[in-house]
């Protein structure tokens, strides 16, 4: 199994920022997960890959808390996370995208990528309400935010519409802008190329290498588009049958044995 490089001995540690410990998930008879571990650094592209039924999906869900792991640990920023609820780890800095788009269509673009800031806002209902001096300097910094976003991802002459009369492609970016707003530290993406077209892909890819070098974000992507992980990730881990089978750079992973095998459907669990 190919390994990510290990820092020289003269360097002092430094805690990777997610840690993945002997994850496993089982339902009922099936062992979706079986002991995974890997690190992902701060702002670093990590894509996680393998053929259906590998444990993509269930492997993301335990990230954003929406599965609690049978074993094994998660440590997010020095935190253990697997046991807390989702809204805690969103203030902790992790952050996700969903495969199917959960916007508001109903709202417009500005309020909608809003909503993502209101994980990190301080302010109460009552203190908006009596536009108290905190509420209003909390407004304007939730405004400044959502503009820096929304310029970030060429969606400022959008930013009345509404979000159900946009195409697709431009829902997704609102997505990721929502996702964005509050500055995380790691963003969890479920398949962002679903769906997209090549066009579309290629701006993806652009805006994820924003993400890690002008947003100083890492992001951990799940996706089939094995193009688009191989030319955009710094690491890549990839798994068949629950089990992690490689874990390095791209050219590392895509010229494994195991990895070639599994995808050729010669691989046994
Ligand atoms: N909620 C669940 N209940 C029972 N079995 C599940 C559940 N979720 C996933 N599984 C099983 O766990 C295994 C891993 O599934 P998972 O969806 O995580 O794989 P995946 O790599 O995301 O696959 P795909 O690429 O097809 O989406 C599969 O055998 C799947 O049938």
């Amino acid at each position: 199994m190919t390994q990510v490089a290990s820092s020289a001995s003269t360097t002092p540690a430094v805690s990777a920022l997610l840690q993945v410990r002997g994850v496993s998930m089982r339902f009922g008879g099936i062992q979706a997960l079986q002991e995974v571990s890997f690190e992902v650094q701060a702002r670093s592209i990590c894509g996680i890959v393998g053929p259906n039924g590998a444990g993509k999906t269930t492997l993301f869900n335990c990230l954003g808390s929406l599965y609690r792991p049978t074993a094994g640990e998660i440590v997010f920023a020095g935190v253990p996370i697997a046991k807390r609820p989702a809204h805690r780890i969103a203030a902790l800095g992790l952050a996700r995208t969903f495969q199917h788009t959960a916007l508001f269509p109903a709202l417009d673009v500005r309020d909608n990528v809003r909503v993502g800031m209101h994980s990190v806002t301080r302010c109460g209902f009552l203190t908006g309400a009596l536009r108290l001096r905190r509420g209003w300097v909390e407004e304007r910094r939730i405004a400044e935010a959502t503009d820096a976003v929304l310029e970030a991802m060429s969606l400022t002459a959008l930013a009345g519409r509404l979000v159900g009369e946009l195409p697709f492609g431009t829902r997704k970016r609102v997505e990721l802008a929502r996702a964005l707003v509050s500055r995380p530290r790691m963003l969890l993406l479920d398949e962002p190329a679903a769906g997209l077209n090549h066009e579309e892909v290629d701006q993806l890819r652009d805006t994820i290498l924003r993400i890690r070098d002008e947003w100083q974000a890492a992001v951990l992507l799940v996706e089939h588009h094995m193009n688009l992980v191989m030319r955009t990730s710094d690491q890549v881990v990839a798994l068949n049958f629950g089990a992690k089978i490689a874990d390095g750079t791209p050219a590392e992973v895509s010229a494994n044995e195991a990895v070639i095998s599994a995808y050729l459907g010669g691989a046994t669990p």
